[in-house]
C-alpha cells in the first residue's frame, strides 16, 4: 500500500522528568509503586522541585512506539499537542529528530502547559509514573488531519485518550479516517484502571479494530475474568491480538494461529516503556509483512533493549539486534 506514512500514533505527548528513588521515598510522597497515577498541576510541581538527578526525555506510551518505528526506519507521524513552550518545543523537535513527523505544530493559546511525568525509577527497575496531563488531554478531533490519519498504511490509538470526550472524538474520527483510506488500526489498551473505566467501549474496539495489544492485566480487566478465559474471548473478538506478561512467553493470536514467544527473564534497569517498545518491535514486524512469531520476537528484543537503560526510547539500533537474531538480513 502507498501511503504517506507507515505508522501513524495518536496519543498522548508527554515529556518524561526521570529520577531515582527508593520505596521510603515513595511512601513518603504518598506515590503509589508500579503504575500509572493522574496529578494536578501543583502536586507535579511538588514532586517535580523533589526529584534528585532528574533528566529530561520525550515520552507518552503510543508516542515511545511510534518514536521506535521512526528509528527503525519507518515513515512515521505522531498526533498530538503541546504548548508552544520549553516542554513543548522540545518534545515536538526531539520526536522530529528521531525520525517521526510531529505534525501538529506547538499551541500557541491557552493556558495549559505541556504534558509532563514524573517518573520514580526504584531500585529494583519497577517505574512509578506521575503525569500532569496539561494541554494533551485538550487533544480533539480539529487536531486530527485527513492528510495525516488518512494516509496511514497502520494506525495505532492510545486508550488513555478516552479519558476525554474530546481524545475520544479525535480517536474515533483518526480509526475511521484511516480505515476508510483502506488502513489497519489498532488500539493499546493502556493501563488495567483505564480499561476500567472504559471497558464497554474498549470491548467494542477489540470487535471492531484490527488488532489490540494489551498486558495480561489490562485483558484480565477488560473481560473480568481469568487470563486464558480472557484471551479466549478476546481472540475470538478480534482478528488479531497480543499478550504481554512481564518476563513470561507473549501470547499472539490471529484466526486460527497462536503463537507463544519466550522471554528471557532480566532484572530491568528501568521498566518504563517495556510495552511501549515491545509494540514497536512488533508492529515493525506486522507492517513490514513478518510472521507471527517473528513480530513476536522483535517485540521481545525491543523491550529488552529500553528495560537495560534509563528512559522509554531505544538507544541502540534495534536494527542491528533483529540482524544479530538472524531475524532480518
Ligand atoms: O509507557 C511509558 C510512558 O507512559 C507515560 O505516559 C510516560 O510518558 C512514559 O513515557
Amino acid at each position: 500500500m502507498n501511503k504517506k506514512y507507515q505508522v501513524v500514533g495518536i496519543g498522548n505527548a508527554i515529556v518524561d522528568v526521570i529520577s531515582q528513588s527508593d520505596d521510603s521515598f515513595l511512601d513518603l510522597m504518598g506515590i503509589q509503586k508500579g503504575i500509572m497515577q493522574l496529578v494536578e498541576r501543583e502536586r507535579g510541581e511538588m514532586l517535580y522541585a523533589a526529584m534528585t538527578n532528574r533528566t529530561q526525555a520525550p515520552g507518552g506510551s503510543v508516542a515511545n512506539t511510534v518514536a521506535g518505528l521512526g528509528s527503525l526506519g519507518l515513515t512515521t507521524g505522531f498526533i498530538g499537542r503541546v504548548h508552544d513552550d520549553a516542554l513543548g518545543r522540545f518534545y515536538a523537535s526531539s520526536m522530529q529528530a528521531e525520525g517521526t513527523d510531529f505534525v501538529n505544530p506547538p499551541v500557541a493559546e491557552g493556558e495549559l502547559p505541556s504534558s509532563r511525568s514524573m517518573i520514580f525509577v526504584s531500585p529494583d527497575g519497577e517505574r512509578s509514573m506521575n503525569t500532569y496531563l496539561g494541554i494533551s488531554s485538550e487533544l480533539g478531533p480539529d487536531d486530527v488531519s485527513d492528510d495525516v490519519a488518512g494516509n496511514a498504511a497502520l494506525l495505532f490509538l492510545e486508550g488513555y485518550l478516552y479519558d476525554k470526550p474530546q481524545g475520544k472524538e479525535a480517536f474515533e474520527r483518526a480509526a475511521k479516517l484511516c480505515r476508510e483510506g483502506g488502513g489497519k488500526a489498532g488500539i493499546a489498551l493502556s493501563d488495567p484502571f483505564c480499561v476500567d473505566r472504559h471497558r464497554d467501549d474498549f470491548r467494542r474496539l477489540v470487535r471492531d479494530l484490527d488488532f489490540v495489544i494489551g498486558n495480561e492485566h489490562e485483558w484480565q480487566s477488560l473481560y473480568q475474568t481469568d487470563l486464558s478465559t480472557a484471551l479466549e474471548q478476546a481472540a475470538a473478538d478480534s482478528g488479531l491480538i497480543v499478550c504481554t506478561r512481564s518476563g513470561h512467553d507473549v501470547v499472539l493470536v490471529q484466526g486460527d494461529q497462536q503463537v507463544s514467544v519466550p522471554v528471557n527473564e532480566i532484572v530491568p534497569v528501568d521498566a518504563t516503556g517495556a510495552g511501549d517498545q515491545f509494540a514497536a518491535g512488533f508492529l515493525y514486524g506486522f507492517a513490514t509483512g513478518q510472521s507471527l512469531e517473528v513480530s513476536g520476537r522483535m517485540g521481545c528484543i525491543a523491550a529488552a533493549e529500553v528495560i537495560s537503560h534509563y528512559g522509554a526510547r531505544p538507544e541502540v539500533d534495534v536494527k542491528d539486534l533483529f540482524r544479530k537474531e538472524g531475524l532480518i538480513g
